[in-house]
This record gives structure tokens, sequence and C-alpha cells, in this order.
């Protein structure tokens, strides 16, 4: 992997998931897409760029979206395995979002000067990433773990926890979630749809961006 052109300096994950309400969920299935996409969604007023790594393109679509796009913070999501840490943070990202939380992940976390976002489904898993040190967790698949009501009901044992929810929401129901005081960011694959991107149609992705930003 080669060194990032652009560095910045590492943002904390309360900064980096307050800078935007919503964090597009992002698949790139052709690298081409990957710049255009990013200056579309931060053209829109979303900064914040989750590129999962769940196509073989991802991990240069990273590098290229922190060396030509320096608005945008972008981080790799889908991180399963340790050894992802030192992939992402050598071509630029400045976050990682887990769908779930492992010993491992925990201890490649504890290594690596990039902050994890680790996915939590059930009380008894935000109690385990608390312990390990997580205070801001990313409620996933937010739909299936019982959405608004399962964050309502997770903030009153668990005070001290802010959610980034994730998977199952939609510009229709995205207001709802970050009304509540434990919801800091939602996460969305709508704002960066496929269709739109095999159609080129930035143009409507900053619309959509813009509408998820106002
Ligand atoms: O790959 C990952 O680790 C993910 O982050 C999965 C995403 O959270 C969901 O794919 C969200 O997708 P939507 O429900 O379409 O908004």
């Amino acid at each position: 992997m080669s060194t990032p052109i652009h560095q910045t300096e590492n943002m904390a994950l309360p900064q980096i998931l307050g800078l935007a309400p919503v964090m597009p969920v992002i698949v790139i299935e052709d690298l081409a897409h990957a710049v255009p996409l990013a200056k579309a969604l931060v053209a829109g007023g979303l900064r914040v760029l989750e590129v999962t790594l769940r196509t073989p393109v991802a991990m240069q679509a990273v590098a290229m979206i922190a060396a030509e796009v320096p608005e945008a913070v972008v981080g790799v999501g889908t991180l399963t395995r340790p050894e992802q840490f030192a992939e992402a943070e050598a071509v630029g990202a400045q976050f990682a979002v887990s769908p779930g939380l492992t010993s491992a992940l925990v201890v490649a976390s504890k290594q690596s000067a990039m902050p994890l976002l680790p996915g939590i489904f059930t009380p008894g898993e935000a109690m385990q990433a608390f312990e390990d040190g997580f205070r801001y967790l990313k409620l996933f698949p937010a739909k299936q773990a019982g959405g608004l009501g399962m964050l309502k009901a997770l903030g009153g044992p668990l005070p001290e926890l802010s959610f980034c929810p994730t998977g199952g929401i939609s510009s229709t129901d995205f207001r709802d979630y970050l009304a509540l005081p434990n919801v800091v960011c939602v996460g969305g694959s709508w704002v960066a749809s496929l269709e739109l991107m095999r159609a080129g149609d930035w143009q409507a992705i900053t619309q959509l961006a813009a509408e998820a930003t106002a």
C-alpha cells in the first residue's frame, strides 16, 4: 500500500461523528465512481464518508478520496479483521466502522491511531463495548435491532453511550433517529445509491445529500 498523499492529523471519533447528521454508507463497485461520488456528497454537505470494504476496489477508493477530496473525512466500513486497521490507515482512512465487535478487533483498535466505531446489537454487547472503552457505537442493523424503540430503551440504563444507528434507515425516518438524545448521527446507503452511481447522476446525489443536511 502506498503512503497517503493527503495526511491529516487524527481526529477523535466524537469530532468526526459530529461533522454531519448522516454518514453515507458507500459501496464502490467501479473505482471511477469514488472521487465524483465523494465530491457530490461533500457538495451536498455530507463530509464524513464510510467506504465499505465489501468490494475489491474499496481500499483504492479510500486512497483516491483521501488524496483528491480533502474536504471529505473518509473512513472504512465493514472492518471485520484486525489486519484491516493497518491497511486502512496506510491508504489514508481517518476512522473505521465494524458491524460488530470481537476481542481481536478491540486489541487491534487499541494499537491503532485510527478510531473505531464498533457495531452492537444487544444491551450486553453495548455493555461489553463500554467495558472495552468505547462510548460511541453503531447500532447495527438498527431497524432489525428495534430501531427508535431500542435506542430509547438503551438510553435509560446506558446513558453514557451515544449511537450512530445504521441499517434500514431511510430518507423518510432518519430525522426521527436524529431527534433522540443518544443519537449522534445516522448511517445509510440511500444518499449514495448504486443506481445513481451507475447512472453517473452526481447532481442527484448532491441533492439527496443536501436534503439530508437540511
Ligand atoms: O457493511 C457494513 O459494515 C455496513 O455498514 C452495513 C451497512 O450498515 C448497511 O449496509 C446499511 O445499509 P442500508 O440499510 O442500505 O442503509
